[in-house]
């Protein structure tokens, strides 16, 4: 039996219609007030997708929704977690700077390009001018509403689901809050329900696909830049309008390697005051392989993930998918 079997429901009118679940934490320890659990428990459920509280405040979220302005000239880096949103964004940064790496040495990640949902946006997007880059992990469907009457270019980096589950679960293994993390069927199953943060998977990549027809969209799978990381530095870079001399695209290479962001203080979240590590002593940057799905799942997950995964993608030509 999961280890999250206490589940409390609440409908919390003051926090604009959200529930909350007690998941996995000792109640007599909270002191009754909804406010206070709600910081404590972090999920909460908005508009059919699961969120975290730490990362994402519902004021943030309605903030971003609501009131951030999207300009034409804007870059925003989209994904579903997990799914080398990272590593995009160091690319992104070091094509920025024409593979000169004093940017991505000296300011952190999360401040480079941050996260339209997440605490301190509103601070750290106000340092950036001109083209602005910016990232999120929201669905469309919860995605500022300015965006759509934009011409910001977006950037939507799509992994193979098998390896993205098993990355979180490595992720939340090292979760400090919980007494006993979850094992892999448990984050399995709940990643197939769409219980994670962000929702489902598949409704997450559904939705953005859609998008590819409108233009200033592109589409990029994680697999794709594993096989041939200089051809898509070189169509992200068509994409933006940036020209780069062959040694800058060798500067952008190496400095976005897993081995140097492993190493960079500013990209593996080991600055003192991140917002990470006081929630997962797990590493950000843990493999940075595709296929290591096939030493957690079962011959029998493998069937019926592969089942649902055609069932849910149907409307898709199977071809779109590297892996498949
Ligand atoms: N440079 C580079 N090369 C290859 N792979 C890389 C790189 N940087 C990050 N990663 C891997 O990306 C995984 C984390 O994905 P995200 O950055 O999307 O995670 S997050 O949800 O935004 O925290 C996570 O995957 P796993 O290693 O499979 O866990 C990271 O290791």
């Amino acid at each position: 039996m999961s280890n999250c079997s206490k589940a409390v429901w609440h409908y919390l009118p003051d926090l604009r219609g959200c529930y909350v679940q007690y998941q996995n934490v000792d109640l007599s320890a909270l002191d009754g007030s909804l406010q206070y659990c709600f910081k404590m428990t972090s999920k909460f459920l908005f508009e059919g997708i699961w969120l975290d509280s730490r990362f994402t405040p519902l004021e943030n979220l309605c903030f971003a929704r609501n009131e951030f302005l999207v300009k034409d000239n804007d870059v925003i880096l989209v994904s579903y977690p997990r799914s080398g949103t990272h590593w995009m964004i160091e690319i992104l940064c070091l094509i920025y700077y024409k593979g000169e790496p004093s940017w991505v040495q000296s300011v952190p990640n999360y401040i480079r390009s941050p996260w339209i949902e997440n605490n301190h946006f509103q601070e750290y997007i106000k340092k950036q001018d001109g083209s602005r880059l910016m990232t999120s992990h929201l669905p469309v469907h919860l995605f500022p509403k300015s965006y759509f009457t934009s011409n910001a270019k977006i950037i939507y980096i799509i992994r193979n689901p098998r390896d993205v589950v098993t990355s979180w679960y490595h992720l939340v293994k090292g979760e400090l809050r919980w007494k006993q993390p979850k094992r892999f069927d448990e984050i399995l199953d709940d990643f197939v329900q769409g219980e994670l943060a962000y929702g489902s998977w598949f409704d997450h990549v559904l939705g953005w696909i859609k998008r590819r027809e409108m233009g200033s969209f592109l589409l990029i799978f994680y697999e794709e830049l594993q096989k041939d990381v200089r051809g898509s530095v070189e169509k992200i870079c068509q994409f933006l309008g940036k020209k780069l001399k062959p040694h800058e695209i060798d500067s952008v290479l190496q400095n976005s390697s897993f081995s140097a962001m492993k190493e960079n203080k500013m990209s593996n979240y080991s600055t003192p005051d991140n917002h990470i590590t006081r929630v997962f002593t797990s590493p950000m940057l843990r493999k940075g392989i595709s296929g290591d799905w096939k030493n957690h799942f079962t011959v029998a997950q493998s069937e019926a993930f592969d089942k649902l995964f055609q069932e849910k993608m149907s409307g898709l030509d199977a071809a779109l998918f590297p892996w498949s």
